[in-house]
């Protein structure tokens, strides 16, 4: 078999956990092996998973700390949930005392030949009212559960959207902030903490009743904790526990990427190059290859590989309580009856149950103690952008004819980029308030990245930006902000009306119709908006909630589900005007003195784009224009400045005639476009 195993080597060398490596079918899994004391203590032979790894106070407060804040959403409704939880937990120990109580009065009936009809009517009573409190407590969960479900979903989910709106850029692009906790898994860790706190109220209740029962009471609780406690031992879960597993069959991952070009994803090339029946011949090699070994999940793999010893053990351990009673009749034969075994054997069975319950469960509270760790992390994630103070436009350094930048040695890597090289390198340059700016280069050269670090969407990592004069980080974000339009090609339309997606150019104006459509025409999307049927109410990429099978004989459905939510057909330019009347609605707010435009062009028409870069100059009175570029024409030779960037460095700067004469970078950029037009004429 082939095998990929230097990934275990390096996990080895990762940190100073030591792994025990366990090969599973094609799966290989990696499972730490804590430092932990070597010595044996009672409680290492048991998977006492929440014991072991308990951190006391700080998950009890942080538990307790959820518990009021659910409770403060609807406090009556909680008090009905928690009362519910009682209830249920209380009902099972009276259905036990119930039915002992009926069975001894029964067996003292007939022991006697005289029944006691007033305590068999008085047991009859009690089963009956546990049976109507356990119908009760049923129909009236299942009354408050969706409601408190709803409001505990809602108010979560608010917050969770707030916290992450909130995040900048490179915050939540940095992998250490990647926090992952859904409004509606703190539900269920809610609804699970409630029921745990329920089981642990039955426990108690069941041993108070079962250490009260005559005939060795406290014994009998003690055998029927053995049985989950070895079984839990037994059956440890490989997910429960901290793993790593990977798939290191190398014909099993060629078997997976053969199968996986298989997908629509890919379907132009294998028809386009016709190799459809080549990928089908090497996935059928690679199976071959495969044989038999197993690929089936490795957790099941390990959790079905047990030996016929546990087995027996554990069955036997279930017994006890039966072999303690067995050997009590025989030291003692006139103490005990048939009842009393039947009432041993429900006691036994109902502790083993909970008890049983409540160890399998345990690891999932400290999984509820982790999210609700994250929950409460959200609010800590400290934005790598820090807010100014300084308001914008500084009332002596700014002028109304732009916002004016310079950049003193600037040198910037994106967090978590892959490249070892900065994205910038060293920049230095001046750009005067009301320039035409031009940027070009070749790809990667750092043209965006300028930009991004000029809207301040990230922080340079040395060096320093001034806009008018100060540090950009002194001024205020939201200012900042308000006063700068960007438009580029990765701009994307939002799930929303057209209206709503110029709109949003100008939060404060996004009803304004004439306003939108205004920026529209400015943008050139007039022309597709009169094209589509519900005009600028059209909701071009809809939420996609419709669902529907083997409709194949209800024709009006099918059609119904084909065209319901159907994304509008639109070209790639179409979509890019969308965005720029976008930009154009946030020049229509004023107060714009800065505005970008990184390479929007590049689906549009050499009409449209000359049409959209002149509606920005023209828009362009009082505002610093840059223009991000490959294309060598009229902004170029307009250009107040041309920025030639190369390898992250502003190789050049000047206008078009100075960088010319210079006959570098720019120059060579500028003639191998030149040449195509000389050489189509000549
Ligand atoms: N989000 C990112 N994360 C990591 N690296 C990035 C990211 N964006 C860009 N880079 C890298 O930074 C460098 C500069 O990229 P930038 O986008 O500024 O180049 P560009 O000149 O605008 O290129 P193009 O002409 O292709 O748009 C490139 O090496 C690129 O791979």
């Amino acid at each position: 078999m082939k095998d990929r195993s230097n990934a275990a080597e390096d996990a080895d060398r990762l940190d100073d956990y030591s792994y025990t490596t366990i090969q599973l079918g094609v799966w290989r899994m990696l499972l730490p092996v804590e430092r932990t004391s070597t010595r044996w203590s009672p409680l290492s032979w048991f998977d006492l998973s929440l014991l072991e790894k308990w951190d006391g106070l700080s998950s009890t407060l942080l538990i307790w700390r959820f518990a009021r804040e659910v409770y403060s959403i609807d406090p009556w409704l909680n008090l009905m949930f928690f009362a519910l939880n009682l209830a249920t937990a209380v009902e099972g120990t009276l259905m036990l005392y119930a039915s002992s109580r009926l069975l001894r009065t029964v067996e003292t009936g007939l022991v006697t030949g005289r029944p006691d009809i007033r305590a068999i009517c008085h047991a009859v009573i009690l089963r009956v009212f546990c049976t109507v409190l356990t119908s009760t407590t049923r129909w009236a969960r299942a009354w408050v559960t969706p409601i408190l479900r709803a409001q505990v979903i809602s108010h979560f989910d608010d917050y969770i959207f707030q916290e992450t709106l909130r995040l900048d850029i490179s915050t939540s692009k940095d992998k250490n902030n990647k926090i992952e906790v859904h409004a509606t898994s703190l539900w269920n860790d809610f609804q699970f903490l409630s029921t745990f706190f329920q089981w642990g109220f039955q426990l108690a209740g069941q041993i108070i009743f079962t250490v009260q029962q005559p005939s060795g009471g406290i014994t009998l609780t003690l055998l029927a904790l053995v049985s989950p406690i070895f079984s839990t031992r037994l059956h440890q879960a490989s997910w429960k526990r901290p793993f790593l597993y990977y798939a290191s069959n190398l014909d099993y991952i060629r078997l997976r990427a053969l199968k996986s070009i298989g997908s629509e994803k890919y379907r132009e090339e294998i028809t386009s190059v016709n190799i459809g029946s080549w990928i089908l011949d090497e996935y059928r090699r690679a199976r071959h290859a495969l044989g038999t070994i197993p690929d089936y999940s490795p957790h099941f793999q390990m959790a079905t590989s047990t030996n016929p010893i546990s087995g027996i053990l554990q069955q036997l351990s279930g017994d006890l309580p039966t072999f303690y009673w067995a050997g009590s009749v025989i030291l003692e034969p006139s103490g005990f009856s048939i009842t009393s075994f039947a009432i041993l054997q429900q006691h036994a069975q109902a502790l083993r149950g909970t008890v049983s319950t409540l160890i399998h469960q345990s690891s999932r509270v400290t999984e509820c103690v982790n999210s609700l760790q994250n929950l409460y992390k959200l609010a800590d994630v400290a934005n790598k952008v820090v807010d100014g103070e300084e308001p914008y436009p500084n009332s002596t350094l700014s002028t109304d004819k732009g916002m004016a930048f310079e950049l003193r040695n600037v040198s910037f890597a994106y967090p978590g980029g892959k490249s070892k090289e900065n994205a910038i390198q060293n920049v230095s340059l001046k750009i005067s308030a009301g320039q035409l700016v031009v940027i070009v280069g070749t790809n990667g050269s750092g043209k965006s990245t300028i930009i991004k670090l000029l809207n301040r969407l990230y922080d340079v990592d040395s060096g320093e930006i001034l806009v008018d004069g100060i540090p950009i980080k002194n001024y205020r974000l939201s200012d900042l902000r308000k006063a700068q339009a960007l438009l580029t090609q990765d701009h994307k339309l939002f799930p929303l009306t057209l209206a709503e997606n110029i709109g949003l150019g100008n939060p404060e104006r996004v009803n304004d119709m004439e306003m939108v459509l205004q920026a529209a025409e400015a943008g050139g999307a007039t022309e597709l908006i009169k094209k589509l049927e519900d005009g600028v109410q059209t909701t071009l990429s809809p939420v996609q909630t419709a669902q529907g099978n083997h409709l194949e004989k209800y024709k009006t459905l099918q059609s119904m589900l084909e065209n319901m939510e159907k994304e509008a057909d639109v070209s790639g330019g179409e979509k890019q005007r969308l965005v720029a009347a976008r930009t154009f609605m946030r020049f229509l707010s004023g107060g714009i003195r800065f505005a970008v435009a990184d390479e929007p062009s590049s689906a549009l028409d050499p009409k449209a784009e000359y049409q959209l870069f002149q509606r920005l100059r023209e828009s362009g009175d009082g505002k610093t224009l840059i223009f991000v570029t490959h294309r060598f024409g009229h902004l170029t030779k307009h250009a107040d400045l041309i920025i030639c960037m190369k390898d992250g460095q502003a190789v050049e700067t000047g206008t078009h005639k100075e960088l010319l004469a210079l006959g570098g970078e720019y120059s060579e950029l500028y003639n191998v476009q030149a040449q195509a037009f000389s050489d189509g004429s000549g």
